[in-house]
């Protein structure tokens, strides 16, 4: 596939989400995927039962994602026995191997994420094609951050349009209500992917910016 063919809509997946009346303003203003850090450092960090608390009510309404980095199978097995994900993301270093073993062993979709700085990045993610069922592309983290998303950095989207890419994909890294119109007119993703961008304050979504970030693009 080439940017240009591309479906008419764009689904937004709000990420990072800890508070119950954000899922329900996402659920409400439309969002596609509803993201939930599970386990792994973060400011948006929820514990297995708190995610699965808080994902029950979009549960058969939203897909619901557990965000992970590099999780071992003792905590993917906690996930999916308590969450029920839809999607598992993996957001650390999982070789493409690794995700396709999750996805066998658990019976569970899965959401790769690269991190993209340079042409060559975008060759590493390809090998994740086939692995994955959905390729997300994030920014790097700030050099020294062990935490591997949710930083508000932005790729350069010119690496994206360039690259040959998969049929479906997600884009993130730094999008806003203001940037992402702009960031779909020029990738073309058909997914857009946002944390920080829809926020008050780490973790607290702003049900103004959650609207006006999915208003954008739909
Ligand atoms: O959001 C987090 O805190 C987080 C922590 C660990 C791994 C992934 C995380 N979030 C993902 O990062 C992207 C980009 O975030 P932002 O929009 O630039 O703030 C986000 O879409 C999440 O999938």
């Amino acid at each position: 596939m080439n940017a240009t063919s591309h479906p008419m809509t764009t689904l937004v997946k709000i990420c990072g989400l800890t508070r119950d009346e954000d899922v329900a303003t996402a659920i409400e203003c439309g969002a596609g995927f509803l993201g939930f850090i599970v386990d792994a450092p973060s400011k948006r960090r929820l514990s297995v039962s708190a995610a699965a608390a808080l994902a029950l009510s979009a549960k058969g309404i939203v897909p619901r994602v557990a965000v992970t980095v590099n999780a071992d199978d003792d905590l993917l097995s906690r996930i999916m026995a308590e969450m029920t994900p839809d999607y598992i993301q993996c957001h650390g270093d999982e070789a493409p191997e690794r995700v396709a073993e999750i996805a066998a062993r658990y019976g569970v979709k899965t959401i790769k994420a690269c991190a993209v700085a340079d042409d060559n990045d975008m060759k590493t993610a390809e090998t994740f094609v086939g692995a994955a069922d959905l390729i997300l592309f994030d920014a790097k983290p700030p050099k020294g951050s062990d935490v591997r998303g949710g930083h508000g950095v932005m790729i350069d989207w010119a690496i994206i349009k360039r690259a040959p890419l998969p049929k479906l994909y997600a884009l993130a890294g730094g999008l806003t209500p203001d940037n992402v119109a702009d960031a779909v007119n020029q990738t073309r993703a058909p997914i857009v992917d946002v944390s920080s961008g829809v926020e008050a304050s780490p973790g607290v979504k702003d049900a103004a910016k959650i609207r006006a970030f999915i208003q954008a693009v739909t």
